[in-house]
């Protein structure tokens, strides 16, 4: 039997795979297939998901694990921050450790148990690295230009200024009035289809500003569409929030990142360069269910043979959603 986790972050929603209980790992074709169907809330297992979060050993002694996001779409991200705190509750139970780093495909990440955020609602902070702004590093294509700060783009949303960062995972960046879910949505399924700017599909998240230190992010993610909230979205928006409203920001204190699914908090401290910059996420790391099955029906993507039961984390999550909102 193998024990699958359905975890959120923020009500972004995952199933964790721990391929180190396997007997045979699963080969990259058969994760993304099972993405595919346990992710499809029409497949009616726990409502679906937004990707898979697969762990596997590090591949060196540094870090106590390593996590691989897969998208809902079966595509592969280098990042997921909401994913790597449930990843990282997972490795700190398994283990018995508050402090270690998870290896994630393009770096090593501190991550470090926090104090909860209410009663049976466990929370970790983790680092969100490396940062570049450059066109090659998301990858993007726009008048020849090496970055997008604050830069008016008429093809996407007349009278709006866009953003660009990679953590390492693409993000692009709109600070609204009022978000616009019908516009978030429209430009959010065009840049993820083929299109001349961003070749490789781009997370784009727009951002109301509440006051100072506290912003409202809502994102339409690459490999998934609109979520209750992105990670690496939220950090890379804190990161351009300090840049760009130096007189909303202080570092003395953590931004409070308000989503449709909650509530995060970042810290950013500015560094000599933008890209020398430091960002934690901290923010909750919930259990829903665990899901046996047997290996053979995992390989087989017979997902029927689940047998699924509630963790009774949820009731604590939406109690403390509820007290945040009031
Ligand atoms: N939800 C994630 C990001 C997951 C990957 C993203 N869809 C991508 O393709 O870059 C987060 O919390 O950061």
């Amino acid at each position: 039997m193998v024990q699958l986790l359905k975890v959120h972050g923020s009500e972004n929603q995952f199933f964790i795979l721990d391929q180190t209980k396997l007997e045979t790992q699963l080969t990259d074709k058969e994760l993304s297939n099972l993405a595919i169907k346990i992710c499809n809330p029409d497949n009616n297992i726990l409502n679906g998901a937004d990707g898979v979060l697969v762990i596997n050993d590090s591949t060196h002694q540094d870090a106590m694990g390593q996590m691989r996001v897969i998208n809902a779409d079966g595509s592969e991200a280098k990042m997921c921050g909401n994913g790597l705190r449930t990843v990282s509750r997972y490795l700190s139970e398994k283990f018995n450790k508050d402090s270690f780093n998870v290896e994630t495909l393009e770096t090593d990440l501190e991550v470090k148990k926090s104090e909860d955020l209410a009663k049976g609602v466990p929370a970790f902070s983790v680092q969100i690295s490396p940062i570049s702004f450059e066109a090659k590093d998301l990858p993007f294509s726009y008048n020849g230009e090496d970055e997008m700060i604050e830069q008016e783009v008429p093809e996407f949303l007349p009278n709006l200024k866009f953003t660009s960062i990679a953590v390492p995972n693409p993000h692009l960046i709109s600070f609204v009035d009022k978000i616009n879910e019908a516009d978030l949505g429209k430009l959010g399924k065009y840049l993820n289809e083929a299109n001349p700017y961003f070749p490789e599909g781009v997370n784009v998240s727009f951002v109301e500003i509440l006051g100072n230190n506290q912003l409202f992010v809502q994102t339409y993610e690459r490999g998934v569409g609109f979520t209750n909230a992105c990670g690496t979205g939220m950090s890379a928006t804190s990161l351009a929030f300090a840049l760009l409203y130096p007189d909303k920001f202080t570092d003395k204190e953590d931004i409070s990142v308000r989503n449709p699914g909650g509530m995060v908090k970042t810290h950013i401290e500015l560094g000599n360069t933008k890209e020398e910059s430091s960002i934690h996420l901290i923010g909750n790391a919930t259990f829903t269910d665990t899901l046996d099955i047997d290996e053979s029906s995992l390989h087989a993507l017979d997902l029927d043979q689940f047998t699924i039961k509630s963790t009774g984390e949820e009731e604590d999550y939406l109690n403390f959603v509820d007290a945040i909102k009031a």
